[in-house]
């Protein structure tokens, strides 16, 4: 077996049965595909390929894929995304696109793990960018070589590996690749990240130094993960809302307080991103001196035991849902099978019906930006306002949060 085989062997650890792998049919994903071959032979390999239709050679580059595939004996797959809906980032459309359609893929083949092709020198480039953002450890972390999401174990196998060196391999094996143009496209920052490396080699600072770097932000992020599990006791759920006990923090260094109220501000808002450091500095001042403040869809109130996080009207004011599907990203109501009804929040005009909505303990605010069920302009249910009729709410926060898993 070769090195480079080894180090993929070694990086996979107790290889599935089954395997996904993503092939662009670039020099990376290619060498991945071999390399898995040779270092997992015992495992039967699943190639899968996104044509994103953004270049009229795609088609044709996906059928590529499929031809090497099958000289190899590996079955293949090509998934066609259907089009870009105008919102965003045309390149981070495309990305979450491919990721999803991977994942459906995946799922419907019965794969548990799919291998990507991530570099070492992908890890520099992305920690160039990062730098370039501000980014502090987490972000400037190297990337992990697996990660759990969407129900399925992302494999990179490869993040030691040199970029470089996967070229050779392929040379060596005669197996040519498809050199994407965007690769040379200066328009996108990573290639400008790439050119600057190169640049900056004379000044030491290489791929290796930063990869190096990266490595050691991954273990200063674990630190600082163990020290807000040791924290995460001061935040404590409440039907959707987070309580922060400010008292119980005072001993914790600042960047585990910000740490856990982000981490609060995703629970209480569902989102995947954090605020940006600056304004989660602002949050925690005002806070800390106990001033109301308004962060990422959620109202910071001051109250008894410290502050409490709470939904932002406006912010869930226009999000509609029919029952039993997600509201907010987080609620599901369900109850008995019943035409026309929709849940919206529970407003001014629902929690005047609500009248035993202050036994209840929770704060108007939250009441406000609470799951009802409506039929039309009428009010049917409002599971945490007091008014049920049969009804309940429950909470799925999004997935990977440390207060989700805690309580
Ligand atoms: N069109 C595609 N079809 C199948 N797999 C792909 C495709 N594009 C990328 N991949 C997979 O994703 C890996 C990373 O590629 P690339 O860095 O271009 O993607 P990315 O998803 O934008 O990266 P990141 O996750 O770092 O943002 C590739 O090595 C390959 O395994």
């Amino acid at each position: 077996m070769t090195g480079l085989a080894q180090t993929v062997r070694a990086a996979l650890g107790q290889p599935p049965a089954h395997l996904g792998v993503a092939v662009s049919g670039g020099g990376d994903s290619l060498a991945l595909l071999l390399l898995l071959r040779e270092a997992t032979p015992e495992t039967r390999l699943h190639a899968v390929t996104v044509d994103h239709d953004l270049r009229p050679e795609s088609a044709e580059e996906a059928a590529c894929v499929g031809r090497i595939c099958a000289g190899l004996g590996v079955v293949h797959r090509v998934l066609r995304w259907q089009g870009w809906d105008g919102q965003g980032n045309l390149q981070d459309a495309a990305r979450r696109a491919r990721y999803g359609l991977i994942r459906d893929w995946a799922r419907g083949t019965g794969l548990t793990a799919v291998a990507l092709g991530h570099t070492a020198d992908d890890q520099a480039e992305t920690l160039l960018l990062r730098l370039a953002r501000g980014s502090g450890v987490d972000g400037l972390s190297a990337m992990a070589a697996q990660r759990d999401h969407g129900g399925l174990a992302w494999l990179r196998p490869m993040l030691t590996l040199r970029r470089a060196d996967l070229r050779l391999y392929l040379q060596d094996r005669g197996q040519v690749w498809i050199d994407d143009p965007s690769n040379e496209d200066a328009r996108f920052d990573r290639v400008r990240a790439r050119r600057l490396m190169e640049a900056m080699t004379p000044l030491g600072l290489t791929a290796g130094g930063l990869i190096a770097t990266a490595g050691r932000m991954s273990m200063a992020r674990e630190a600082l993960d163990w020290l807000a599990d040791h924290a995460a006791h001061a935040m404590t759920p409440d039907r959707g809302d987070v309580v922060v006990d400010l008292a119980a923090l005072s001993g914790f260094p600042r960047e585990t307080r910000l740490r856990l109220l982000a981490e609060g501000l995703c629970y209480v808002s569902s989102a995947i991103y954090r605020p940006r450091f600056s304004a989660l500095e602002a949050a925690d001042r005002s806070v800390t001196e106990g001033r109301a403040h308004t962060l990422h869809g959620v109202l910071m109130r001051p109250c008894k035991a410290g502050v409490r996080l709470i939904r932002e009207y406006n912010a869930v004011r226009e999000v509609r849902a029919v029952p039993g599907r997600l509201w907010d990203r987080r609620w599901r109501l369900k109850g008995p099978p019943v035409q026309g009804l929709e849940v919206r929040a529970l407003g001014e005009s629902g929690l005047a019906v609500c009248e035993g909505w202050r036994e209840t303990g929770l704060p108007r605010e939250s009441l406000l930006a609470s799951p009802a069920l409506w039929a039309g302009g009428q009010l049917v249910a409002a599971p945490l306002a007091g008014l049920e009729n049969g009804w309940q709410a429950a909470l799925e926060p999004v997935a990977g949060l440390r207060l989700g898993k805690s309580h």
